[in-house]
Formats: structure tokens, sequence, C-alpha cells
């Protein structure tokens, strides 16, 4: 069953973005987004957010269930600690920020020595992490990650591909990334964005559920090389 679809085309001032696209979310899956910078990829995450695009888009867009969105640019109150920005939401929302709750996801994310720091103290992956947490803590039934591990460094970024899948379980799921590896590792359905729309890939084995894929079993690492001969043609 698809809970989220976009189905249309989009463009940017007179030059089309990408031609008519179908693309449905699967109830419970993970589904990852790759494509060549500029196609569009992030247009389609906050196309089913709801929010503006820089595109013009004919065609519809449907959710049925809340979504959380994590974009490319952390977006972290300057203002507000680490916890501050983890509960922003719930705080918006005029709710009372379950606290100890979110003591657990900076702690599952490896922040906790920074709990009290604010932004301009943390590194870019660091920033990064915040932002996985505060998207995690909004505890939404629809997950929108736009690319987000990708100021991690090689051991962490597996560390928060292993928690999300495990956190995320049961979510759906739709991951916008560059890297075949991190496809290879997290994708349910793996779907590739070019000007002329989406091809998909079809996924190397069964992943476990709550899971990432071990990043060392020999069927993904072929499978990553082959998602990237595919991303190279
Ligand atoms: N606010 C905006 N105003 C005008 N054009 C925009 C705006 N945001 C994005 N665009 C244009 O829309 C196109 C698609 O951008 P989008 O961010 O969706 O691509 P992307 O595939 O996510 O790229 P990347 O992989 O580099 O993040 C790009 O050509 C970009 O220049």
């Amino acid at each position: 069953m698809s809970v989220a679809r976009v189905h249309g085309r989009a463009w940017v001032g007179e030059a089309a973005l990408f031609a008519p696209v179908d693309l449905r979310l699967d109830q419970g899956g993970w589904t990852c987004l790759l494509g060549p910078s500029g196609v569009g990829k992030s247009t389609i995450l906050r196309l089913i957010a709801g929010l503006e695009t820089g595109a013009r888009f004919e065609g519809e867009v449907a959710t049925d269930r809340p979504v959380a969105l994590m974009s490319q640019d952390p977006g972290l109150i300057t203002w507000l600690d680490v916890t501050g920005n983890v509960t922003l939401g719930a705080r918006l929302r005029g709710e009372h920020p379950d606290l100890s709750r979110a003591a657990e996801l900076i702690a599952a994310v490896g922040l906790t020595d920074r709990a009290h720091h604010l932004p301009e103290n943390l590194s870019g992956g660091q920033r990064q992490r915040v932002a996985l947490a505060r998207t995690l803590f909004e505890d939404r039934p629809i997950v929108l990650l736009d690319e987000p591990f990708s100021a991690l460094d090689a051991r962490t970024r597996a560390q928060m591909q292993d928690l999300a899948a495990r956190l995320l379980a049961g979510r759906t799921v739709l991951l916008v990334t560059h890297d075949p590896a991190e496809a290879a590792r997290l994708g349910d359905r793996i779907l590739l964005l070019r000007e002329e729309g989406l091809s998909e890939w079809p996924v190397p084995t069964a992943r476990p559920i709550g899971a990432a894929r071990p990043y060392d079993a020999p069927e993904v690492l072929s499978f990553q090389a082959r998602l990237m001969r595919g991303m190279m043609a």
C-alpha cells in the first residue's frame, strides 16, 4: 500500500526539471532516491512535505500520514542548545517536550556531552546528528531524509545508518542519497531520478527488519558496484 505519492512534472523557469514521474512510497519501507545534483530530488521531498520549492510543479501530491523532513541544511536555531534544537518541534507546538526521550536520542547520536552546547560550538557532522535526533524525536509515520549522513565520517555514518534503520523500523522512509553504498545498505526500493524520469533498481536481498544490510556483505558490495556503474552510464 502506498502512503505518499508524487505524480507529475516540474519546471524551473522555462526549463523542465524532470520528465513526468510517478513516485509512490510503500507503507513501512525505505525508498532510496539517487540521481545527479540538481535533478530535483530535494524538490520531490519538499513537495511531499508540503513546503515551497523553487520549482513549478504540475501534477498531484498526496500524503495520508504526518511527515517529518530532515533537510540537507541542518537548519539549527543558533540560540538554542542541542536539547533545545532536538525538542524544537514540540516547543513550537506548545507541548511539553519529553526531555528523557530527547536525552535518549541525543545519547543515541553520541552527543550527550554536547547536550548543552550551541550549534556554533559543534562540527558539521555533529550538527547533522542533532538534526537527525530532532527528526527522530518528531516520531512521524513518514520520514523524509535529505542526505542525512553526508557530513559524517565513514564509521559514524555506518553507525547512524544502523541507528536510523533500528529507530525507524516500520516507518515509511524516503532517503535521498548520493552514496550507492548507503542505498545498498538501506534501500527496500532504490530509485534513480534523471531528467528522463525515474527508474527502479531491484535490490540485492531483503533487508533485515530494523537493521541495515551489513556494509561488508559480498552481495551488498557487488550491488553497490553495479549501482555505481548504472549511475555512471
Ligand atoms: N529556491 C529555489 N529557487 C530557484 N531554483 C531553485 C530553488 N531551489 C532549487 N532550485 C533549482 O531546482 C533544481 C532542483 O533542485 P533540487 O535541490 O531539488 O535538486 P537535487 O537533485 O536535490 O540536487 P542536489 O543533489 O545537489 O541536492 C536545481 O536546478 C536548482 O537550481
